[in-house]
């Protein structure tokens, strides 16, 4: 697998290669793997025709502001982590996404055996064909606005041609009764991460993402999401009861190498 998780403080990992690196690695240039991992999340204009293959669906571009989150961690300027007040993907949605990987997980098995002392249950959105259709477009729609809302003092100047780009991603499963319960404080291999919550926040008891710096954890409730800067200390809060599903991803800023590396760096004692 791919640098997607790594830290010099934990060994939790979807990467055996993150576990001897200690300055940790965020653009294209720097993780080559990056460039095909990438692929499946750009959208296509096949992705965009019907199954006739004549109509071109059109994209809307949600707008945001500042009203539809709430922002922690200050940072110069702006805030190195945001929360939705709304959802970001509906109750059904999230429904069947969860579906789709635990059938998935059925026939291939939620991936475990990942290096680190804390490897995580999870499987990769590429295995999970309706919801990676749902999530190119999603992306574009809801998430790419949303992301350059929340850290538009930090991101290149507005007619800077760079472009969020979503690499990598997963389904992660927290049981408190087995597998994988919690995820110890890491840094992510990317610029921004995000994670959507796709189950109700009262099946579970605990959970949220962990912050370091706020020496608390973050929770939102289904559908919702929490964004944050990539080089944040962070993890999984663990959970005691229940099961915790959420949609994880990690994003770089194409052709932007240089300026990532400058900016993960600038944030790392966050
Ligand atoms: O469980 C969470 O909220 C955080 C997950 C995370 O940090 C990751 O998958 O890299
Ligand atoms: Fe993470």
């Amino acid at each position: 697998f791919l640098v997607s998780r790594g830290a010099t403080i934990s060994s939790s990992s979807h990467s055996s290669m993150s576990q001897t690196t200690t300055a940790l690695k965020v653009s294209e240039l720097h993780i080559p793997g990056y460039r095909e991992s990438k692929m499946p999340f750009i959208l296509t204009e096949e992705d965009m025709s019907s199954s006739d293959g004549s109509t071109i669906v059109a994209i809307q571009e949600q707008t945001y502001t500042s009203q539809d989150y709430e922002s922690q961690i200050p940072y110069e300027s702006g805030h190195l982590l945001h929360k939705t007040k709304n959802q970001v993907f509906s109750t059904q949605e999230c429904q069947y996404i969860v579906q789709e990987a635990e059938y998935i997980a059925d026939q291939m098995g939620w991936t475990t055996n990942r290096h680190g002392n804390y490897p995580t249950t999870d499987i990769p959105l590429v295995e999970l064909p309706n919801t990676l259709r749902f999530l190119k477009r999603t992306l574009v729609e809801r998430v790419y606005p949303l992301l350059r809302t929340q850290f538009q003092e930090f991101l290149p100047p507005g007619d800077a041609p760079f472009k969020l780009q979503v690499a990598d991603g997963f389904i992660v499963k927290y049981d408190a009764e087995g597998g994988q319960s919690e995820l110890k404080p890491h840094r992510d291999g990317s610029v921004l991460s995000f994670n959507i919550a796709l189950n109700p926040a009262h099946e579970f008891e605990g959970g949220g993402t962990w912050f370091n710096s706020l020496n608390d954890a973050v929770k939102i409730d289904e559908g919702q999401m929490v964004s944050h800067a990539s080089g944040v200390l962070h993890g999984g809060h663990a959970i005691t009861s229940g099961k915790r599903y959420i949609l994880v991803a990690f994003v770089i800023l194409e052709g932007y190498d240089a300026w990532s590396m400058r900016f993960y760096n600038s944030i790392r004692d966050k």
